[in-house]
């Protein structure tokens, strides 16, 4: 494996003070490396957002480090902090709040060039909004004259896709990227991710409460809960063979797409549901034990 770009090490992050203090991230330890993608995943209030937003720099870390390209990003000039803003670009979970209303889509596109891109100008411009617009499955000569509401939310979300490949990333953050999408054009956003992971060679760090989804997406994954990572390892791996209480019931709330509507054995009895409530609560109550050390890592 190539030498990780961003690593967040031993990072805890803790919001308010005494009683009422919340311990939102608990020594978070992962790396991401270039072509690859890490899923973190976890139901809502593990997390999951707080090391996105670490991993940005919007907050600092109470404890531990964040590290680009090795080192202390807390320790850096100012010349390694544009590159790292350059480098580590994010996209957000609202496709419709991210784009200003009040501008074209190659307005959108032409500021981060004019921005992060100094060794484009003039023509060459347009051209680089028509290629980020092709690489996003757009086509530029509809889309680039549009303002975001003559879009749908998918090709909203593609063009902030092509608004972050614009700065020439290293890294890409997404923060439930599909999650206010609709259902039917999710595939299509986490599928054009994975390309472009692939081609660009990027470090993906995608977040989502949904660990069905981190197959599509991405080679590792961490199960988040109550602050910590509880199991980590490859994703394939992990779906199919979970060690961890929690990792096993995000999994048992994921629907069987086999199961069909119509299947007499997909009728579920009062008596099995209750017992299914029972064996959940049951399930929860172990992970309330678990002891804050206790992680589990695929084999
Ligand atoms: N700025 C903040 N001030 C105080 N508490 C916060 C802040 N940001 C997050 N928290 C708390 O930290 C915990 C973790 O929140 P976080 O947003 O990281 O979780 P999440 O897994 O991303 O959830 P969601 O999917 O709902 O965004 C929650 O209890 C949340 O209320």
């Amino acid at each position: 494996m190539s030498a990780p770009i961003l690593t967040l090490d031993k990072v805890s992050k803790t919001f308010g003070n005494g009683p009422a203090a919340v311990r939102a991230a608990r020594a978070i330890s992962f790396s991401l490396h270039a072509g690859r993608a890490l899923a973190v995943v976890g139901e809502s209030g593990s997390g999951k957002t707080t090391c996105a937003r670490i991993a940005m720099r919007e907050y600092e870390p109470s404890e531990g480090r964040l590290l680009y390209k090795g080192k202390p990003v807390d320790a850096a000039g100012s010349k390694e902090i544009a590159d790292y803003r350059r480098s580590v670009q994010m996209i957000f979970q609202d496709p419709f709040a991210s784009l200003n209303p009040a501008h074209t889509i190659a307005y959108h596109l032409k500021r981060p060039l004019m921005l992060h891109r100094a060794d484009i100008r003039g023509a060459a411009v347009d051209e680089e909004i028509k290629a980020l617009l092709r690489q996003v499955k757009l086509d530029p000569e509809i889309v680039a004259p549009k303002y975001p509401h003559e879009l749908s939310g998918g090709q909203r979300q593609r063009v902030n896709i092509a608004r972050a490949l614009a700065a020439k990333p290293e890294v890409i953050v997404a923060d439930e990227p599909t999650s206010m999408l609709d259902v039917s054009v999710r595939l299509g956003v986490l599928n054009l991710l994975s390309e472009m992971k692939r081609e660009m060679n990027l470090g993906l760090l995608y977040i989502t409460h949904d660990i069905a989804t981190a197959r599509y997406v991405a080679e590792d994954i961490a199960v988040m809960y109550a602050g910590q990572i509880v199991e980590w390892g490859n994703t394939g791996k992990v779906i199919d063979n979970p060690a961890h209480p929690y990792t096993k019931l995000l999994l048992s709330a994921v629907p069987d797409p086999d199961i069909r509507f119509d299947d007499p054995n997909a009728q579920v009895s009062s008596a099995e549901a209750d017992e299914t409530r029972r064996r959940s609560a049951a399930t929860q109550e172990t992970i309330r034990e678990v002891e804050p050390d206790h992680f589990v890592r695929a084999a």
